[in-house]
């Protein structure tokens, strides 16, 4: 029996929401496995705490299969995976087949492969903790209803919603498999006031939250015994209007 809880890998979490939920983890006391591409501040932050910190481009198959390599000579048990890595790509005019899929390999390949590949560490700790383990997808709402100006980004999304269902199917009762789809949670730097006005008035609460209310649905994923199978709506009531 580990007397160390097992950790909890994060990817993507060199900045905004991923590198909150890794400090917040590191707060209650959870290690942390967190990857990132390119060194950020938020990397050194992570180290500082005592996170393990691992280089992933989720981009490739070969840059995915050679992080998976990588993460299973650091540790042989995982408590949980957050799959938070994502790019917020716009489509470009007449369509862009690489940028398609590199949103099909971050949002889609990367799940699927690491989930096939790294359940077993998983599995592992949920024998020796006598409780299941956890999988986080990190969604988008937009994959409710289509988006006008990111097709392909909203379609990798619905697809990584369906790899939410075959994998809480697949994976039960050992390790329960999530999904969170947040609406607007962290405007980015160069989003203008207008945009930001426009973006607001889309949801019932219309605030930007913040990156807390995503670390909240993630404590409460992993503190449930029973839910699985199920993407949690985290969007101020957007479907509201
Ligand atoms: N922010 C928001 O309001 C919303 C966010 N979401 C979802 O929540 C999650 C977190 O959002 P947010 O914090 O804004 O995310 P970011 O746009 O900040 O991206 C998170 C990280 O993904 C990493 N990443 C991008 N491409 C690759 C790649 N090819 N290989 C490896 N890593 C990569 C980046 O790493 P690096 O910087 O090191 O390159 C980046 O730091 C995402 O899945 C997002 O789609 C959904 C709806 C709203
Ligand atoms: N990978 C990312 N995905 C998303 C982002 C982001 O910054 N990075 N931002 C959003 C926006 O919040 C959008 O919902 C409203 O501006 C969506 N996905």
């Amino acid at each position: 029996m580990g007397h160390t809880p097992a950790p909890i890998l994060i990817t993507g979490a060199s900045q905004r929401i991923g590198l909150h939920c890794a400090k917040r983890l590191l707060q209650d006391g959870q290690p942390v496995i967190a990857t990132y591409r390119q060194e950020k501040p938020g990397i050194a932050e992570l180290r500082e705490l005592g996170a393990t910190c691992l280089h992933a481009e989720l981009g490739d198959e070969a840059g995915i299969l050679a992080f998976i390599d990588q993460l299973k000579s650091h540790t042989d048990r995982l408590r949980a995976i957050v799959h938070n890595a994502s790019a917020w790509i716009a489509e470009q005019p007449g369509g862009d087949a690489q940028a398609f899929e590199t949103l099909f390999r971050v949002h889609m390949l990367a799940p699927y492969l690491i989930n096939l590949r790294c359940s077993e560490l998983l599995e592992r700790d949920a024998i020796e903790r006598g409780a299941p383990a956890d999988i986080i997808h990190l969604s988008d709402d937009v994959a409710r209803k289509g988006s006008a100006n990111r097709i392909a980004y909203c379609a990798s999304k619905a697809g990584l919603d369906n790899l939410t269902l075959s994998f809480a199917a697949s994976l039960a009762p050992r390790i329960k498999v999530n999904g969170i789809a947040p609406a607007l949670i962290l405007f980015n730097e160069g989003d203008d006031d207008a945009y930001r006005a426009r973006t607001l008035a889309k949801s019932a609460m219309g605030i930007e939250p913040g990156p807390d209310v995503i670390y909240q649905s993630v404590r409460y994923l992993l503190d449930s015994p029973y839910v699985t199978g199920t993407t949690l709506t985290v969007n101020g009531g957007r479907h509201l209007k």
